[in-house]
């Protein structure tokens, strides 16, 4: 059966399930409701991105995921396994820090900006995780992440600091540090916004590889050509809701909504 023609595309196989299941999310900071009913799905190896205006709740939705804000209402599942929370008798039970620390590391998030440690290299940022976290063996940790760094094209850097670097070279140690731990799902917070505009095109280009590479991944961005290049989905948020969400050259060439036209036609 051939895929439906507002699926996505290159990077989810058929029959691929569903990683991430948002279900009827709101959150609301304190009156404030920024959430307003967030129904998802992200199937496996798929590249979900997300755009929208500012204060849409693009931010608000993926650190949800992750649990760095609890939710007000809804369900979020990540491979089956609900975040942040145990249900019992259909009420919702905060799960314990060491358990959501657990479920974190399944989980690796870029953000905006890249908080490597200043005072660590590359190499030593990248194994820091793996080593502290996971108790891995730091000659086990150091491999992996010398692979891992040849990956993001900085093998030449693992012995710089931060202020060292670029911001899209830090960017990408940041990539790196991020996938040591071995998530089976990536979350970019808008990676390249604060990039000088001649480095965002290496960033995207080590996330488009991590693409390729089969990973799955919900980014917020407002690079449209990847986006179109490299998105699966395209979803558009306004006002803490989906408004419309497709094949990304459908939704780009004839977007059905007319606050996303609205959009597209400020950012293309
Ligand atoms: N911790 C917080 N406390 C109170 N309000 C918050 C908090 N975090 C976000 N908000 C509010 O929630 C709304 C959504 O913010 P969010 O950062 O999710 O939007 P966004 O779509 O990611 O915007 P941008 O593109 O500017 O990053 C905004 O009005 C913001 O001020």
């Amino acid at each position: 059966m051939s895929a439906p023609a507002t699926q996505g595309t290159h990077h989810v196989s058929p029959g691929a399930k569903d990683l991430v299941r948002i279900e009827g999310v709101h959150k609301y900071f304190g009156q404030h409701h920024v959430l307003r009913g967030i129904d998802m799905t992200v199937k496996n190896g798929e590249v979900a991105v997300l755009i929208g205006p500012s204060g849409s709740g693009k931010s608000t939705l993926l650190r949800c995921i992750n649990h760095l804000e609890t939710i007000s209402a809804g369900r979020i599942r990540v491979d089956g396994e609900l975040i942040g929370y145990r249900e019992h008798a259909g009420k919702l039970h905060e799960l314990t820090v060491k358990e959501v620390a657990r479920q974190r590391r399944n989980i690796g998030m870029v953000f905006q900006r890249f908080n490597l440690f200043g005072h660590k290299t590359a190499l030593e940022n990248v194994i820091e995780a793996p080593v502290q976290v996971k108790g891995q063996n730091k000659a086990v940790a150091k491999k992996r992440a010398l692979e891992l760094l040849d990956q993001v094209g900085l093998s030449d850097r693992a012995g710089h600091y931060p202020a060292q670097l670029s911001g899209g070279q830090q960017q990408r140690v940041a990539i790196a540090r991020a996938l040591a731990m071995e998530p089976e799902l990536m979350l970019f917070d808008e990676p390249t916004s604060a990039l000088d505009p001649e480095l965002v095109g290496d960033v995207l280009n080590v996330m488009k590889d991590l693409a390729a590479s089969g990973m799955t991944m919900i980014v917020v961005t407002h690079e449209i050509g990847f986006a179109r290049e490299v998105g699966d989905t395209l979803t558009f948020m306004d006002g803490g809701v989906v408004v419309e969400s497709g094949n990304p050259r459908e939704v780009i060439a004839n977007p059905q909504h007319e606050r996303t036209q609205a959009f597209l036609s400020k950012v293309l």
